[in-house]
């Protein structure tokens, strides 16, 4: 089985919780409050800043150029592309980038970023990698479920451009290749114990990315 599927599966409550979080549902069928949609808009920019940060970490952990080439691609394509779109995605919704600026993070933010950071700066590039990857390769899981689904990319649903972009091909590649990296980083050396450890970060981080739908729900109202 691949390293990701056997993650999944051993974190299998902790993954649920996140990607079936109540506010992943309201993506889903449009029932979100716009104003928990704005706070988690407002602090997903906070987070990319930092997980810039926690790719530029992998940089610095690669062993091979490969894997530094590869994660230089991560830091990339948060800065140069992701916060662009982000940025455009936030004035849609009425939030400047001088508004960007001026919140301070969540504690949902900072726990989140900095457990990745910190598990990253004490580990190696496969723990990094790992609690990198309910991020990036669970922001592809939901969203090509929420978009499989009619109420998901009809024109009545206000978040269908965000479900479109983790959707769309070009993200499905990034986490296509993140599954691949832990294959590639784990698949033949992982020990019981080893194993055992990984899980532990995943589940965490997953528990993270659901505090992180919930603050958007809660810090709203
Ligand atoms: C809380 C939170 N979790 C995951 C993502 C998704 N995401 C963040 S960085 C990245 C990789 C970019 O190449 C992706 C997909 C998000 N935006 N916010």
């Amino acid at each position: 089985m691949r390293v990701f599927e056997r993650l999944k599966a051993a974190a299998g409550d902790d993954w649920r919780s996140y990607t079936e979080h109540r506010f992943v549902a309201g993506l889903g069928d449009g029932t979100l409050p716009a104003a928990a949609f704005r706070t988690y808009l407002v602090q997903d920019y906070l987070f990319l800043i930092q997980f810039a940060r926690a790719y530029a970490l992998a940089v610095f952990k690669g062993r091979t150029l490969a894997d530094m080439r590869s994660a230089h691609r991560g830091v990339s394509a948060i800065l140069d592309v992701e916060m662009d779109l982000h940025v455009k995605l936030c004035a849609a919704w009425g939030l400047s980038p001088e508004m960007l600026e001026a919140t301070p993070e969540a504690r949902a933010t900072t726990a989140y970023t900095r457990f990745v950071i910190d598990t990253g700066l004490r580990g190696d590039l496969l723990d990094l990698h790992v609690a990198l990857s309910p991020c990036v390769i669970g922001y592809a899981e939901i969203a090509r479920r929420l978009a499989a689904a009619p109420a998901g990319s009809a024109p009545e649903n206000p978040y269908r451009e965000w479900i479109a972009e983790y959707a769309g091909d070009a993200y499905q590649d990034v986490a296509a290749s993140a599954i691949a990296k832990l294959d590639d980083l784990g698949a033949y050396s992982l020990t019981e114990r080893r194993f055992e450890g990984l899980t532990a970060i995943f589940a965490q981080a997953c528990r993270l990315e659901a505090d992180f739908w919930q603050m958007g729900l809660d810090e709203s109202r």
